[in-house]
């Protein structure tokens, strides 16, 4: 059986209101950052509650009486990958479900012209064990290219794709169909698929630039 990349959009009305509060372009800067936050968190409550996160079961004593219990095994490696600059914005509301898991940056800026992406500063570890499981915070898939870069990176140090998920705001489907491709072991979790790029390779309808509405700039 041929493995194939998984797309989920929930649908949430708090996916929904944030959405809209990012893609309006009267929206000032403070207001996007946190509706960015707000889609990181409900994006990761929605991404990791299927089969990614591991728990251990146990029984405790309520005051009246022994109980089964479910709780996450942190012996299994978490890590968390924002893609900077944007991908800071989700991470907050990650973060905040997520406070035990290690942070690791990585930057990449997509050239403007060529649309091609560079790694710029890369917290990665040299090794990853296989059975970490790996968050990636990415708000914008347009070309696929900045995401390609960070899982090539996280590939070649030892973590299993499978076992890696991305939280997404805006989604095109030229990114889908190239990350398919390539890693269709992938499961990502967005809160929309737009129609497609403009010609400066912008997502349409989006929401702009993510990384300067993000920080005003
Ligand atoms: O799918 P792609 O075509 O690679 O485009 C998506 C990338 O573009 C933006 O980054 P940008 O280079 O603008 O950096 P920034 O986050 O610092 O603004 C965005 O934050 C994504 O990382
Ligand atoms: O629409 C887009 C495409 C790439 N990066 C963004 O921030 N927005
Ligand atoms: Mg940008």
């Amino acid at each position: 059986m041929s493995l194939q990349l998984r797309v989920y959009v929930p649908d949430h009305p708090l996916v929904k209101h944030w959405l809209g509060v990012a893609r309006d372009a009267s929206t000032p800067s403070t207001l996007f950052k946190s509706a960015l936050g707000e889609l990181g968190r409900w994006l990761t409550y929605e991404a990791i509650r299927r089969d990614w996160l591991p728990t251990i079961t146990g029984e405790v004593q309520t005051p009246l009486a022994p109980c089964p219990v479910t709780a996450i095994d942190y012996s299994v490696p978490i890590a968390v990958v924002p893609i900077l600059r944007a991908g800071l914005a989700l991470l907050d509301g990650a973060q905040g479900l997520l406070p035990l898991a290690s942070t690791y940056h990585i930057g990449v800026a997509r050239n403007e012209e060529t649309l091609q992406p560079s790694c710029y500063v890369n917290k990665l570890p040299a090794q990853l064990q296989p059975d970490t499981r790996v968050l990636i915070c990415e708000p914008m898939l347009a070309t696929g290219g900045s995401l390609l870069l960070a899982l090539d990176q996280l590939a070649s140090r030892g973590a299993n794709l499978a076992h890696t998920r991305v939280i997404s705001v805006v989604a095109a489907p030229v990114a889908l169909q190239k990350l398919g491709t390539q890693y269709p072991e992938l499961t990502i979790y967005c809160a929309t698929i737009d129609e497609k790029l403009d010609e400066r390779g912008y997502i349409v309808p989006g929401l702009g630039d993510a990384g300067d509405r993000t920080f005003g700039t």
